[in-house]
């Protein structure tokens, strides 16, 4: 492959994404709903996915709400889709009816639907540790995998962004949450996996893995009971000693969505944490 070098626009990439048509799952959460709001700024559709109907329906209310507020016109088709990304028959179903709404294959996943339980090992039912890693890595897997059969099928390429955490590259401390932490060190490892398998059909798949971020995941933990201390246990621990917002996380996304700027970046886990691992 040959690559041009002669124009500003053939050496310094694009971050639009216009034309693309991007799922984002977990589309009615913290992380998502900044997200979301990058992806409809830089032009592409968005398809929400979430568990939580109702709640994704607002999000997807509210994002097109934002979006003529700040005078994107037009504003790409902002959608709402409900699915438990565990199951992996809803998952195939919500994919394929994506794809025949937008009458077009979608090309970008970002795949935040997730969620964190601490509770000690030897206490934990197995049951529920089970069906947590159930939905962080199976449903990880089965997002992917219903998402890239109709690219590869159509010829087209496409990126997926999984979203582990530092948790897969770290033990949290102090709270216990093994189940959490190897579903996340899963997702890495699938990430890499799925890479290989899937860059004959250019379709790039990476992971990015965010330190602790002020989103409802870590407010119900921080506004409860000892939240506060906790709190200043995980600061404590960052060499930047701060939580991150949403909006941090907006540049990596768009540069592992853009096709320009990471063209040659598959199976990469992108850590923004603050420095956490460095300590
Ligand atoms: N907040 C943090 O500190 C932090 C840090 C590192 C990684 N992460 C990861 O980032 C992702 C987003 O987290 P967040 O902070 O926005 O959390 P959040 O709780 O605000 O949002 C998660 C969303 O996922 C949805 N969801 C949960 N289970 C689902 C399922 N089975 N099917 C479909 N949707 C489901 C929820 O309804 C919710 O809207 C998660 O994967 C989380 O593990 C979060
Ligand atoms: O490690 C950071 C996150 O994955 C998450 O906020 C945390 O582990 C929740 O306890």
């Amino acid at each position: 492959m040959t690559f041009q070098t002669d124009s500003i626009a053939s050496i310094v990439p694009s971050f639009r994404l216009d034309g693309r048509i991007a799922v984002l799952t977990g589309g009615a959460g913290g992380l998502a709903v900044v997200l979301s709001k990058a992806l409809v700024a830089q032009g592409a559709a968005v398809a929400l996915v979430d568990l939580n109907q109702e709640l994704c329906d607002l999000a997807a209310v509210e994002l097109r709400q934002w979006a003529e507020s700040q005078g994107i016109n037009p504003v790409p088709e902002i959608t709402s889709w409900s699915c438990n990304v565990g199951d992996a028959d809803q998952v195939k179903d919500c994919c394929d009816k994506i794809n025949v709404h937008y009458n077009e294959v979608a090309d970008l996943l970002i795949h935040t639907a997730g969620f964190c339980q601490n509770v000690p090992a030897l206490e934990y039912p197995d049951d529920k540790a089970a069906a947590l890693i159930n939905v962080n890595l199976n449903g990880s897997y089965y997002m992917s995998k219903y998402f890239a059969q109709p690219l590869v099928a159509a010829g087209k390429p496409g990126s997926i962004i999984l979203i582990g955490s530092m948790s897969g590259v770290i033990v949290n401390h102090p709270q216990p949450q093994f189940a959490y932490n190897a579903s996340k060190a899963g997702v890495i490892h699938l990430t890499k996996s799925l890479a290989c398998e899937w860059a004959p059909y250019n379709i790039r798949v990476n992971c990015l893995s965010p330190g602790y971020i002020f989103t409802p995941l870590t407010q119900k933990v921080c506004e409860g009971e000892g939240g506060a201390a906790l709190q200043a246990a995980w600061e404590s621990r960052v060499p930047v000693h701060r939580m991150a917002q949403p909006q941090e996380f907006v540049g990596s996304i768009l540069y592992l969505a853009s096709q320009s700027a990471s063209s040659y970046t598959t199976g990469e886990n992108l850590v923004v944490d603050g420095g956490y691992q460095c300590w």
